[in-house]
């Protein structure tokens, strides 16, 4: 039996699976969590996948990593960091992402090269804020590379040229979904100086060999190896609930949204990942549940104590800035507050506001890409919650399907390993896993309420307009 092993090097752990390459089947799965924060040092990750995968690397015939996208891990001519990484979730590169917008003709023009329009999430943004802030270290920046590549170089075989794939090199702002290869002018224009870019290998291509001697693939971003591992086809939707909040959706052809919202991401097959992502999804529960002094399970039980519509309260929970809508210097706000709310309601404006996020990503991503979802699928950490269960299908307004609890990055970075190993022309096909299917009546009453607090504080991107028609 061949044996692959799948890393997701994620925002807040660390996931190692090892899988049987023939049927997807898992052998032993390992999570190591990561440090808090938006700014983290590139090596804690290093020591987490040492963690996570020891005792599975030596068994594995093929290993790929899959990594929180976008993230700056700027090396100098040792190698060495220059600074802490900045992830995808810091927001304090919003402006310097306007000014490379503005520097490239406008959103649409911006798009019409990258597929996306930056946004402060993207590497590029995150290097021209090093530039304008912290000049001595950008000076010094020899190399950058995604969480995804670093952790894959650790993995390698000593000597082994950095390496990344289309998938995560597009969230870049420095790569074309129009020649599929690398803007080194774009990078250039961004920090001030040219830098090393790992090569970018094909999709089941072989990067490598491991420090074990095992084949290393190339790797990719997570929502990419999240699209390999749920095996996604086109008229799905796949609603992931981690750190970030993601709506994707697997097309043959480029998106090129000139309002913003939707990422014309490279997948990792060859195709392409249009997705609208939120910077608050699970943290919006993991916070609620600290003010309200209980666990995840304690949480998901007041909210179904209380109603729809969480007794007139109404959330928009844009904590930490937000991203779609691109509102970098927004705070949650709290509406509808009576002597009369109660715990449980606090509880439940939790969740509605975390889906009612969730349903305008599907929206936007739907109005952009023209095409009605066939089915509706959840992944990610807070699905483990009975509530978000109970009340994503009345929020999202269709019937959510939701597959059995794994991890869904790490098995699709081991599909992609198990790809490379088999040398084959298509990923291997496993067998798919039998899935739920929620449903519930719509409340579509919570989504109004929800989007009247959304547009009263602001309207949808204040930066790039929507398009008409769109929530
Ligand atoms: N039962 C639960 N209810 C709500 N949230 C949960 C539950 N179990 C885990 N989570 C949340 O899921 C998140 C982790 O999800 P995950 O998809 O692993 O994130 P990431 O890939 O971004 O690191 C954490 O914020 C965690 O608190
Ligand atoms: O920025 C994006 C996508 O553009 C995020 O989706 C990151 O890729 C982090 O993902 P998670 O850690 O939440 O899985």
């Amino acid at each position: 039996m061949a044996l692959t092993l799948g890393v997701d090097t994620s925002t807040q752990s660390c996931k190692a699976l090892l899988v049987d390459a023939d049927d997807g089947h898992v052998v032993e799965a390992r999570q190591v969590p990561h440090p808090d924060g938006t700014e983290v040092d590139p090596g804690a990750w290093l020591t987490a996948v040492d963690e996570a995968t020891a005792g599975l690397l030596d068994r594995a015939d093929a290993v790929a990593v899959a990594g929180q996208q976008h993230g700056m891990v700027a090396l100098d001519a040792d190698d060495v960091p220059v600074r802490d990484a900045l992830l995808w979730n810091d927001t304090r590169s919003a402006g310097a992402a306007r000014d490379l917008v503005e520097e490239m003709g406008g959103p649409q023009a911006c798009a019409d090269v990258l597929g996306s329009v930056l946004v402060a999430s993207f590497t590029s943004s995150k290097l021209r804020w090093l530039r304008d802030h912290e000049p001595e270290a950008a000076a010094r920046v020899a190399r950058v590379l995604l969480p995804h590549d670093h952790v894959s170089r650790h993995l390698a075989a000593p000597g082994t040229e950095p390496f990344t794939d289309r998938g995560d090199a597009s969230g870049t702002g420095y790569f074309s979904t129009v020649t599929d290869d690398w803007r080194p002018d774009l990078v250039e224009q961004a920090l001030g100086h040219g830098v090393a870019l790992p090569r970018v290998v094909a999709p089941g291509g072989v990067a490598g060999e491991a420090r074990t001697g095992a084949v290393l693939a190339g790797g990719t971003g997570d929502n990419m190896g999240a699209a390999l591992g749920m095996a996604l086809a086109p008229g799905d939707v796949l609603v992931s609930v981690g750190t970030s909040g993601v709506a994707s959706a697997v097309s043959a052809t480029r998106v090129t949204d000139g309002s913003g919202v939707v990422t014309g991401f490279a997948d990792a097959t060859g195709g392409f990942l249009p997705m609208v992502t939120t910077l608050n999804a699970a943290g919006i529960l993991d916070l609620q549940a600290r003010w309200l002094g209980v666990d995840h399970d304690g949480l998901a039980e007041l909210a179904m104590s209380s109603s729809p519509g969480a007794g007139g309260v109404t959330l928009l929970p844009y904590y930490g800035g937000e991203r779609s809508p691109n509102r970098p210097d927004a705070a949650g706000t709290w509406t509808g507050l009576s002597p009369s709310t109660t715990r449980a309601d606090l509880a439940r404006a939790a969740y509605e506001a975390l889906l009612c996020s969730l349903a305008d990503a599907v929206d936007r991503l739907v109005a952009a890409t023209g095409e009605q979802p066939r089915r509706v699928l959840m992944v990610g950490g807070a699905t483990r919650s009975a509530a978000l269960q109970a009340l994503a299908p009345a929020i999202l307004g269709v019937p959510v399907t939701l597959p059995p609890p794994s991890e869904y990055v790490a098995l699709g970075a081991a599909r992609q390993a198990a790809w490379a190993l088999g040398g084959t022309a298509e990923p291997p096909q496993w067998p798919a896993a039998g899935t739920t299917v929620l449903e519930a009546a719509p409340t579509p009453e919570v989504r109004e309420a929800y989007a009247g607090l959304r547009d009263r504080t602001d309207s949808w991107t204040h930066t790039h307009p929507a398009p008409e028609g769109t929530p």
